[in-house]
């Protein structure tokens, strides 16, 4: 086990390597026939525009691989019919709009329309991913703030990615003081974080302090910083996963991560109390754990088969299946009157 000590005041603050792989083995729920269509999890992306319908097919798509019921996106009018045409699995909504297809007299109105068509599902999730394949215009940027601030009311936990961080970074009350809120940057993403809150630049001799001094800034949130090693901290502990992955750096990667988060995040509210007990540690880094090993060992059997041209739909293939597989044990007061799938 690594463990990286570091001074943060008065305190040292122990980073140690996560056991993920007995996180993992306890949380991963069995297959239940009782239980009906919905119990294992309804989620919703926010993210889809004109450049970008990989990123949001990537989140919502794994969700649904990892063991979700219902995955939704909620994107805009362009991307829609592309999303759809990737997946009839997907419930996918075309209702966000950005500037170019808006009169400035409309704003008012089609906003207020955005936010009503998202409220009538809003209470049904049990997560939302906001952000990847977003984009970043500023119309709809400002529809999705409200978005955000609708799940915050309604308690629904949210998992910032992409170009959700871009509007975060920007606007930090709409994760500040909010607990349900997880933020999963990629190396630019936790740079303009990192200037932002602490106004400083990226220090990797000091990361785990850096990373705790950031999440505490931001205050609440969990914050997930992807690199060679997953680095993952609420502002009271900071947890590693650094299982071997795969060396192909494909895009898409991390918008797994968000989708799949998202499943584990469900799961881990539903057993959080006993969860605490375990581990006495936050749920939702408990869930960023999970994620991570769960990616980090779908991309090493993936690259084991494809090599060189491992692709992000190869890592999804193997999500769900030989991973959690490789990972399940039996721990009877966890999985008591469960079928095992
Ligand atoms: N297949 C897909 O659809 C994929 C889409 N992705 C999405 O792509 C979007 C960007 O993600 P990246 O990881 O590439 O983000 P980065 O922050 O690395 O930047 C992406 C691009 O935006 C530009 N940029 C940076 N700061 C900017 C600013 N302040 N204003 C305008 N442009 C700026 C950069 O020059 C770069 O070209 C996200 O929404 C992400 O989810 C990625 O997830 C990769 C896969
Ligand atoms: N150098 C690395 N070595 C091993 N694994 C890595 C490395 N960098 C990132 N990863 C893994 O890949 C995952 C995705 O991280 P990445 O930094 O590629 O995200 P991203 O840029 O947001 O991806 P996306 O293209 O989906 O937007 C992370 O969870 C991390 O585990
Ligand atoms: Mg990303």
């Amino acid at each position: 086990m690594q463990d990286l000590s570091a001074k943060f005041g008065s305190r040292t603050i122990t980073t140690v390597e996560a056991d993920a792989e007995s996180i993992l083995r306890k949380i991963t729920p069995t297959l239940d026939p009782n239980r009906h269509k919905g119990q294992a999890g309804k989620v919703a992306v926010i993210g889809g525009c004109r450049e970008y319908t990989g990123a949001p097919y990537f989140a919502a798509i794994s969700a649904l691989k990892i063991g979700a019921d219902l995955s939704h996106v909620f994107c805009t009018k362009d991307a829609a019919p592309i999303i759809k045409s990737y997946s009839p699995e997907l419930i996918v909504h075309p209702i966000l709009e950005e500037s170019y297809s808006v009169r400035d007299e409309e704003k008012g109105s089609i906003s207020s329309k955005v936010l009503a068509e998202v409220a009538k599902w809003m209470e049904r999730f049990d997560c939302i991913v906001v952000g990847p394949g977003l984009g970043r215009d500023p119309f709809l940027l400002d529809c999705v703030s409200e978005i955000m601030k609708l799940a915050r009311r309604s308690n629904v936990p949210i998992v910032v990615d992409g170009d959700g961080l871009f509007l975060v970074t920007n606007n930090l009350d709409l994760v500040s003081g909010y607990p349900l809120a997880v933020l999963t940057p990629n190396i630019n993403e936790y740079k303009r974080l990192v200037q932002k809150v602490l106004d400083s630049e990226v220090n990797d001799q000091e990361a785990s302090e850096q990373l705790l001094s950031l999440a505490r800034g931001i205050g609440g949130a969990t914050i997930l910083r992807k690199g060679k090693s997953d680095l993952i901290s609420d502002g009271e502990t900071v947890n590693m996963v650094s299982i071997f992955g795969s060396p192909r750096r494909c895009g898409g990667q991390g918008d797994i991560l968000s989708g799949r988060f998202v499943t584990t995040e469900c799961l881990i509210l539903i057993l959080a109390c006993f969860l605490l007990e375990i581990f006495q540690l936050n749920p939702m880094v408990l869930g960023c754990i999970a994620a991570s090993a769960l990616l980090r060992k779908a991309a090493s059997i993936a690259f084991k088969d494809k090599k060189r041209a491992t692709l992000t739909t190869d890592i999804i293939e193997y999500l769900g299946r030989r991973c959690i597989e490789e990972t399940q044990c039996s721990i009877p007061e966890f999985h008591s009157g469960f079928l095992r799938a």
